[in-house]
């Protein structure tokens, strides 16, 4: 007999051992926030990488505040859009909306509260472009991705990407009220870098997504083209991971960026030269945990670069 959210390939694991739920851990699961606390941290990294971030620590601390707030609350229209898909997978059967601990009618008041909470501190501690960003990403995800893009198209998490890659460059203009080119070519990392964080996990999830009717891509077109599809994707991000260090110079940040790269392509490599079975999806199930690491890697590279470099920007 397998434990209770445990397969012999390994995909229950993805949930990994059950906390016992508690009103403020369902809230906090609500709002997703292990991934909203990645999204603020690239965010973190826009604001310190703008001119004269210290100098207006005000806005840096408002900005990643309404980020954090406003990716909540995409993360709870997100799940107020699909408890019924939620009840199908395994990955997401027991969150706090598809196993009725919250209602929907809870969790409508708690996205309205996050959201606005998020638009009364940006609007006081920031500026117009801020908000109007941080606004685009909310409902780019919460309602152009979830309600749209996820039931339509293999491609929905390309274009929905777009949605959890304006951080860095919100972080930035929190700052500086203007757009720049090193925070855009940031939005295009993890923008290129979504693909390759996702549809490993989504090849795991396979079954899962297609017995809900989700068109992903492994679903849609198969495991072998869509690790195929992994390995270009990873490929382009650490192209692109490259040009910050040519922007700016920094050769500490091109290094780590060189090298952890290195490392997510030869994990896309492996992934595709893998026979189809259970060790197929534990590795790639480990090559979606090492694209989070991967990503945190990057940007805290960053602001090391920054730091022992002491560039300035343009
Ligand atoms: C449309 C784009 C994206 C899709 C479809 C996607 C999909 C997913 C999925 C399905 C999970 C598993 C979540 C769970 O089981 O609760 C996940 C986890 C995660 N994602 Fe993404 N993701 C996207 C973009 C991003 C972005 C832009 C970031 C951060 C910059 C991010 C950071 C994370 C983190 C940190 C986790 C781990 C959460 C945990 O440990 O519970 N994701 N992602
Ligand atoms: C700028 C700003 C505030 C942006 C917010 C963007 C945001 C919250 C992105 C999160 C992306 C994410 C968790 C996708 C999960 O995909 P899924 O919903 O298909 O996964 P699931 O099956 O786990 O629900």
């Amino acid at each position: 007999m397998l434990k209770e959210g445990l397969h012999s390939d390994g995909i229950g694991e993805l949930s990994g051992p059950r906390a016992r739920p508690s009103y403020l851990r369902d809230l906090w699961v609500l709002a997703k926030a292990r991934v909203v606390s990645l999204l603020v941290f690239t965010a973190a990294v826009g604001e310190i990488l703008a001119p004269d971030a210290l100098l207006h620590w005000e806005s840096a601390l408002a900005g990643l505040a309404g980020i954090a707030l406003a990716g909540g609350a995409g993360g709870v229209l997100n799940q107020i859009v699909e408890p019924a898909l939620d009840q199908h997978m395994r990955r997401t059967l027991h969150r706090p909306l598809a196993e009725g601990r919250i209602s929907r009618a809870g969790a409508i008041a708690y996205a309205m509260t996050l959201m606005c909470a998020a638009i009364a501190v940006l609007a006081w501690g920031t500026n117009p472009l801020t908000l109007v960003l941080t606004l685009v990403g909310t409902v780019g995800y919460g309602v152009v991705y979830t309600l749209y893009l996820k039931p339509s198209t293999p491609w929905n998490i390309v274009w929905g990407g777009l949605a959890g890659a304006l951080p860095p460059l919100i972080g930035w203009t929190a700052i500086t009220g203007s757009l720049a080119v090193l925070p855009l070519v940031l939005v295009l990392l993890v923008f290129v870098w979504t693909p390759a964080h996702f549809w490993p996990l989504a090849i795991c999830c396979r079954e899962d997504y297609a017995k809900a009717c989700i068109p992903m891509l492994p679903v849609t077109h198969g495991v072998d083209r869509t690790r195929r599809e992994v390995l270009n994707y990873a490929i382009l991000t650490w192209i692109v991971s490259m040009v910050p260090a040519l922007l700016t110079g920094d050769w500490l940040y091109g290094a780590i960026a060189w090298l952890s790269g290195a490392w997510f392509v030869g994990m896309a490599l492996r992934l595709k030269g893998l026979p189809e079975g259970p060790e197929m999806n534990r590795y790639a199930r480990r090559m979606f945990a090492y694209s989070i690491s991967y990503l945190f890697l990057l940007f805290t590279a960053l602001i090391l670069g920054k730091l022992v470099m002491g560039y300035g920007f343009f």
